[in-house]
């Protein structure tokens, strides 16, 4: 590890001039995610190296070199990581949600943010519909059942639902929401929504709460963002509206859900099932998941493609050169 530090040092030596960019993830993060190399920055870290914080602790010199991160939702950019980083003046997400970030310390600092914007939007709806097939007609169950069974044996199969004609409710009509309307009405299915505000254009129907929502659906489709005003937007008031026949699936962020409740009402039956691509503590998944057939887990992977990964990484990359040549953000948030 010492060598390979040396050899980061080495290198960013020799580029002494450029603003440097450190790639803040998991070790596959910075292999699959290359901005190509650029005459206005320079990528610290191009192939797997250490965390943020142990890269420091080993080259506490650097820390101040450091004027741009990338990040994912995986590893949060709190106060603590930004005080790091003295000369941090731009963070730019790899993804679409920025929860992760503490964009009140980055206002605070005068530090620039930018995200993947609308980049994934077909990825999530993509598997919010295949998390709900999956529910409803327990394509999961089935596939390890008849791995154990080895053969078509007997009809001991539990019955699934038909998802043609569903009533659904999606809960964030942005570019996802929208999106997984645009799927499900292929199915003939009914949609309506909840959000911030209603949307004139669409002529679904809208509600102003969640609960309402709830009663008037089979199926909650959770793709807004996680705030103070949609943490636990579905608590155990809006799973018993939406009853024993009910699924939810959420693409958005774990919070979003009252997750203690959901369990209990997946375990006590008040609710049909769940597809899940998100989790309130992650990396943390309760074990309680793990025995409900009921359920579908995916691990945050709604956006894990490989055209994703190429777009991201050109996104990225416009970011970082527009920053650095005192052009306008591609995708800016703040
Ligand atoms: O969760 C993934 C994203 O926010 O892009």
């Amino acid at each position: 590890m010492a060598n390979q530090n040396n050899n980061i040092i080495e290198q960013s030596s020799k580029n002494n001039n450029l603003p440097k960019v450190f790639l803040h993830g998991p070790p596959q993060f910075s292999i699959l995610l290359q901005p190509n190399p650029s005459q206005n920055f320079h990528i610290l870290n191009p192939s797997s190296l250490p965390p943020l914080h142990e890269f420091i602790s080993l080259n506490p010199d650097h820390a101040s070199s450091i004027s741009a991160i990338v990040c994912t939702t995986l590893y949060p950019v709190n106060a603590d990581v930004i005080r790091l980083l003295p000369s941090l003046r731009l963070i730019c997400a790899a993804s679409a949600g920025t929860n992760h970030i503490d964009l009140s310390e980055c206002r605070r600092r005068g530090i620039k943010v930018t995200s993947a914007g609308n980049l994934f939007s077909e990825e999530v709806a993509d598997m919010a519909v295949a998390l709900l097939i999956d529910v409803s007609r327990k394509i999961s169950t089935a596939n390890r059942f008849l791995r154990r069974q080895l053969q078509i044996a007997s009809w001991d199969f539990p019955l699934g639902s038909k998802l043609t004609g569903k009533k659904i409710g999606i809960v964030g009509m942005g570019r996802i929401g929208l999106e997984v309307a645009k799927r499900l009405e292929a199915f003939n299915c009914m949609i309506s929504y909840n959000s911030r505000n209603k949307k004139p254009l669409l002529s679904y129907p809208f509600y102003s709460t969640v609960i309402e929502l709830a009663t008037s659906t089979n199926v909650l489709i959770l793709c807004c963002e996680l705030n103070d005003q949609t943490r636990h937007i579905v608590n155990k008031e809006v799973m018993l509206a939406l009853g024993k026949g009910g699924i939810i699936v959420n693409v958005g962020r774990g919070a979003l859900i009252d997750e203690k409740e959901l369990l209990r009402c997946l375990i006590e039956g008040e609710i049909e099932g769940a597809g899940l691509d998100v989790f309130e503590n992650e990396p943390y998944v309760p074990k309680e998941f793990f025995s409900l057939d009921k359920v579908v887990l995916s691990p945050h992977a709604a956006v894990l493609t490989s055209d994703s990964f190429m777009s991201i990484c050109q996104l990225v990359e416009q970011n970082l050169e527009a920053f650095f040549s005192n052009k306008p953000l591609i995708t800016p948030v703040i």
